[in-house]
């Protein structure tokens, strides 16, 4: 089946709705389309997630997100207010379960059923499938801020069908942010054409009146995935997304830890991501961006714990990203207490607040990695676009399989894995080795030279061990794995 960035006919929506909404009985609450984009617009403006965003980035706002979800409604619900009232959030997640991410839903039946009787969450996260309709609208309407449907869905589309009909205004993913780095052994053309499915639905909201924002998922693996590479998968989902009739996306990107590499990411992906959407035709959308505070291996000492968060807390804020999405003291443990996810939200909310009126000076180190950055998501994309014969869905897919574009360290079959990520002497993220990458030699030798400073001072040759030091070096309490 070959997928091209082609919007879809409501017709052919309609004509595949029927099978997905019967995947689950609850499907059968949202038959009426026209229903759904009602309740919708019975809603206040004050729980749509994109004016939120769009006015924060307007008054130069960091706004503040956890991830959060339990097994049963009213204890989620209860987490959910406590995480408004007690921790500040500006905005609300509902992170859905693993069992409903794999379509899965009998399992997370038994999940629900067992923490009933359990008397706790035994489940990683909200069943919203299972609940359904009037459960999921329950949730919506018991907290006074915007909600965002959160996840990790290869085939999202009856979870997409359900939450927006219940209001959730925002919805995350896409067809290879929620493919690569979640699933082993699922191919490209169906995961896009999933998520077309997706963003046809939103376009067809939009249509109605109904403005739904669109955030890809952009740390990826969340393991030393360089700037372009994010911003590539980012760009590409955010453009397949505009295809369908999105209009409002939130692009992403994962803490690294080098502040001055950080905060050029953030700045070239609101640069690179218009640019892009313009010059492929997509006018008056409307982006903003996201940074997701440190998504590799946690202390577990909390003390620890809440100084890695500041500084995703400190970078965001610098960076000026739109939002900033939180980690907790729990993050080594697992799922977090509502307490620790409120503290996690405090402390972030009190260096986006003092550090509101401050930005980084664009320094010569700023400029040249920020055009660095730049150089090297345009030789990918355009890449794409040429192996892809001028088709965004055809280029992506030709291009994992050539690893032109290559994420580090994920475990699906159809990414190449021959990029080496390691950092260099002041922690930014380079390559060791740029696979197949369309890099020119400038780029390249850039790479080189950076990584050879750091072989110096660390009197090792460039090798294989950096990268295992650099995984492991936030467990040491570092940045920079140096050689013991
Ligand atoms: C993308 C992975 C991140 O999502 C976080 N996460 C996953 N499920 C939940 C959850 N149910 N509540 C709070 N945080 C969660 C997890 O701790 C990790 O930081």
């Amino acid at each position: 089946m070959e997928v091209l960035n082609k919007k879809w006919s409501m017709e052919k929506l309609m004509s595949l709705r029927k099978e997905i909404l019967a995947t689950w009985p609850t499907g059968s609450d949202v038959e009426d389309i026209d229903a759904g984009i009602e309740y919708q617009k019975s809603l206040p403006k004050s729980k749509n997630f994109a004016a939120k965003l769009l006015h924060a980035k307007e008054n130069g706002i960091t706004l503040v997100q956890p991830r959060a979800g339990v097994a049963l409604v009213n204890e989620h619900i209860g987490l959910l207010q406590f995480l408004q009232n007690e921790g500040q959030a500006d905005l609300l997640p509902s992170t859905i379960d693993s069992y409903t991410r794999q379509n899965r839903y009998q399992e997370a039946e038994k999940g629900i059923q067992e923490s009933i009787s359990s008397g706790r969450s035994l489940l990683n996260g909200f069943p919203a499938v299972n609940h359904g309709l009037e459960n999921c609208r329950r949730v919506v309407e018991s907290v006074n801020v915007p909600v965002q449907v959160r996840h990790g869905t290869p085939d999202a589309r009856l979870l997409a069908e359900i939450t927006l009909a219940a209001g959730f205004t925002d919805y995350e993913g896409g067809g290879i942010s929620y493919n690569i780095p979640y699933a082993k052994n699922v191919s490209l053309e169906k995961t896009i054409y999933y998520w077309q499915y997706v963003d046809r639905l939103i376009g067809y909201y939009h249509e109605n009146g109904v403005v739904i924002n669109r955030e890809p998922f952009g740390p990826l693996t969340g393991t030393l995935v360089p700037p372009c590479i994010s911003h590539t998968v980012a760009i590409v989902e955010a453009i397949l997304a505009a295809e369908q009739g999105v209009h409002n996306l939130t692009l992403g990107y994962g803490q690294c830890g080098n502040l001055v590499q950080d905060v050029a990411a953030i700045q070239t992906l609101q640069e690179l991501s218009e640019e892009y959407l313009l010059k492929n035709g997509y006018e008056n959308r409307h982006v903003t961006t996201v940074f997701h505070q440190w998504m590799g291996g946690f202390p577990q000492d909390e003390a620890k714990a809440f100084g890695v968060i500041s500084w995703g807390a400190a970078t965001a804020a610098l960076a000026k990203a739109t939002k900033v999405i939180v980690k907790t003291p729990h993050e080594a443990m697992g799922i977090p207490t509502k307490e620790a996810n409120a503290q996690g939200l405090r402390t972030t909310k009190q260096l986006v607040n003092m550090l509101k009126d401050q930005t980084l000076p664009l320094t010569n180190e700023l400029a040249e990695e920020k055009e660095m950055i730049k150089k090297e998501t345009r030789a990918i994309l355009d890449t794409i676009l040429k192996v892809g014969d001028g088709d965004w869905a055809r280029g992506i897919i030709r291009a994992f399989e050539a690893g032109i574009i290559d994420v580090p360290f994920a475990p699906s079959r159809y990414n190449a894995g021959r990029i080496l990520p390691a950092r260099d002497n002041n922690g930014a993220i380079r390559m060791l080795d740029t696979g197949d990458l369309p890099f020119d030699k400038e780029i390249i030798d850039f790479h080189k030279k950076k990584i050879a400073e750091r072989g110096e001072a660390e009197e090792r040759e460039p090798s294989f061990q950096m990268v295992i030091d650099d995984i492991y070096a936030i467990g040491k309490g570092m940045l920079v794995g140096r050689p013991n």
